[in-house]
């Protein structure tokens, strides 16, 4: 797959590599979940059958981020993880349009006259809710008639679990809640969230759990504070292990930040400065303030048990 940066209006130069018949799935994606992974499935399908090449077009930072709307919460896939489940799945091309203030102030009939007919987008595959231009006011509708005969436009209706429609905005409730069963269902895989690892406090090795600091290379969705039974991946290997997120209560007041620590089990290397991604498999706990550091022994222990139960 190959990730091509854009931003409004499309250069000349651009457009003469670029431009050519292709089917792409456009939106915004973040946690390509079940639903939007119909749409991009749809997308190159349909694509293989014109011959063609199978794009999606995104937009980041995220429009909620930069339109400072109040209800952004980080990203359930950020830039880099976006590209890598992408290329998993079967997409040639991703472009990146660059949002900012300027291009919010888009009208739709300028997107399509401006951008998708330009880089010669023959269908465009968008899901049911897909919103577009100034103040979201062009549709699938929109999409359609803007187009006329040169583009043709496939909704895709949405995509349900057990008779619920799987949106992003209920994947990060789960996150909030503790319902991690939940999340990977509707994501289609557990959540994950990379980052590098940092140099804590020291204190974890004394107490027998050595615990691995991550410092997240990006704005996630921070799931709710307590411990998880985690598969990370260090080097080339998973490795099963426990994380908390939290403020460590035992120890301190008025953290605001939770940290992210994981203890890998089985394991005794030294990965200071090393990416580690973790896949949060189950929820086991919150996280509590305990009134001696072996009560807070003796629970991780169980934790650790509880956790090498749960991931089998
Ligand atoms: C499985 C697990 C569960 C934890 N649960 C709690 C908790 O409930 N309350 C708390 O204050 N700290 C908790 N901690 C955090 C420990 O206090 C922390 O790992 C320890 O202080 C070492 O920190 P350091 O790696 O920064 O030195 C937990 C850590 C792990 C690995
Ligand atoms: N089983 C393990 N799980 C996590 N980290 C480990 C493990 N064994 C060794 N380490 C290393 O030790 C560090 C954690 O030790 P710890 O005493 O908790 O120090 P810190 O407070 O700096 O995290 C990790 O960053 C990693 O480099």
């Amino acid at each position: 797959m190959i990730t091509v940066s854009l931003s409004y209006p499309l250069s000349d130069e651009l457009l003469q590599q670029w431009g050519r018949p292709q089917v792409t799935a456009i939106g915004q994606f973040d946690g390509l979940h079940l639903g939007h992974a119909s749409v991009i499935h749809q997308a190159v399908s349909l694509a293989r059958e014109q011959k063609v090449s199978a794009s999606v077009m995104t937009f980041h930072p995220h429009p909620k981020e930069v339109m400072k709307k109040g209800d952004y919460e980080g990203y359930l896939t950020p830039l880099a993880d976006k590209q890598a489940i992408l290329a998993d799945m079967g997409v040639d091309v991703l472009y990146i349009m660059s949002f900012n203030e300027d291009f919010s102030k888009v009208s739709p009939e300028a997107f399509m006259t401006d951008v998708l007919l330009p880089l010669q987008i023959q269908t465009a595959v968008v899901g049911f809710d897909f919103r577009f231009g100034y103040r979201g006011a062009g549709h699938e509708d929109t999409l359609r008639k803007l187009g006329g005969e040169q583009m043709a436009v496939h909704t895709v209706p949405p995509f349900e679990l057990d008779g619920e429609k799987v949106s992003s905005s209920d994947i990060r409730r789960a996150l909030q809640t503790g319902d991690l069963t939940q999340a990977s269902r509707w994501l289609g895989r557990p959540y994950r969230i990379r980052g590098t690892v940092m140099d804590g406090e020291k204190r974890g090795r004394t107490i027998g759990f050595p615990t691995a600091n991550l410092k997240l290379d990006d704005t996630y969705v921070i799931p709710v504070k307590g411990v998880y039974a985690v598969r990370a991946l260090v080097g080339n290997h998973w490795i099963s292990g426990v994380m908390n997120v939290g403020v460590k209560p035992t120890f301190h007041e008025g953290v605001l930040n939770p940290s992210f620590e994981v203890h890998l089990f089985d394991f005794n290397q030294q990965i200071y400065g090393e990416s580690v991604v973790v896949e949060l498999h189950h929820y086991i706990r919150p996280e509590r303030k305990f009134s001696s550091v072996d009560e807070l022994i003796s629970q991780i222990g169980n934790d650790a048990q509880t956790a090498k139960k749960l991931l089998g």
